[in-house]
């Protein structure tokens, strides 16, 4: 199977791709492979959502409240990051934003003068690197190749860090299989105590969550559209028996169900 990812090749994207599909083609944005997806040009997409380090991937959080799609897999991967460069001698440090607060701390530390540089994915910034003496990248140590050297490696400031990404599909394919299940509510509505409401069907049929996010909905100031994760299958009936609740309480808006899906570690 086919699956689109941010390029270009070398990306840890790319890599987790790879443990999903035999062939990957490459997009420039989060956004852009949600749409793809939703509109039938790729099969599969392979997106970060969540970094335990640096928190959310807001721009995938956003393209599934405005795209269509279905959630069928959830791949988590150890990320550890080197520095790449042709020479000790750089003063520029470019990566994508999250690389970047990935490695805060060690950056701060041993290079406090350097520019960071913030491109659209860490082999973005090994391009950069690539073509320029006086750029280093931080990205995954197999991107060095010929013309780059490991200036250092497991340079991320917490030796845990990982990323979560999500194998998304079209809408079509979603699933009631699997022991976890993300949904995304626009409640449409403010009063004191509506998200209590929200969670509280999950809480009485011991339904465990696993991760609540508010998101801007966009329409104003203090509106919020809500993704939760849960670990529990749609398939099951205390999972529809609760989401039918929310679906009450969100009647003046919406509720997307992504599907329910399972987990896999992918190692490099
Ligand atoms: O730039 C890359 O290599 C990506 O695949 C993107 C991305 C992200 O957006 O979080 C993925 C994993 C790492 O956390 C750093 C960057």
């Amino acid at each position: 199977m086919e699956a689109l990812t941010l390029g270009p090749a070398g990306t840890y994207s790319h890599r987790a791709a790879k443990a999903v599909a035999d062939e990957v083609s490459f997009a420039e944005s989060k956004t852009g492979i949600v749409e793809a997806v939703a509109s039938g040009e790729y099969d599969r997409g392979v997106v970060p959502v969540e970094n335990s380090t640096e928190g959310s991937v807001t721009e995938s959080l956003d393209a599934f409240a405005d795209y269509e799609v279905a959630v069928v897999k959830e791949l988590i991967t150890p990320i550890r990051h080197a520095l790449l460069a042709q020479g000790p001698e750089f003063d520029t440090v470019a990566s994508h934003p999250q690389a970047l607060a990935q490695c805060r701390d060690y950056l701060s530390e041993n290079y406090p003068s350097a520019t960071l540089e913030a491109v659209a994915s860490t082999a973005r910034g090994v391009e950069r690197a690539r073509e320029d003496p006086t750029v280093a990248a931080i990205g995954h140590p197999e991107n060095a190749g010929d013309e780059l050297r490991v200036v250092a490696e497991d340079i991320q400031d917490e030796s845990s860090n990982a990323t979560r990404f999500v194998v998304v599909a079209p809408a079509s394919e979603r699933s009631e299989a699997g022991s976890k299940t993300s949904f995304i509510v626009y409640p449409d509505v403010d009063y004191p105590g509506l998200l209590l409401e929200l969670l509280e069907p999950f809480a009485e049929r011991d339904i465990n969550l696993t991760r609540v996010e508010s998101r801007p909905s966009g329409e104003r100031l203090g509106d919020y559209v809500f993704h939760i994760d849960i670990a529990a299958g749609l398939y099951e009936e205390r999972t529809q028996e609760a989401l039918a609740e929310i679906e009450a309480i969100a009647e003046e808006g919406w509720v997307r169900r992504l599907g329910s899906y399972d987990s896999e570690t992918v190692l490099d």
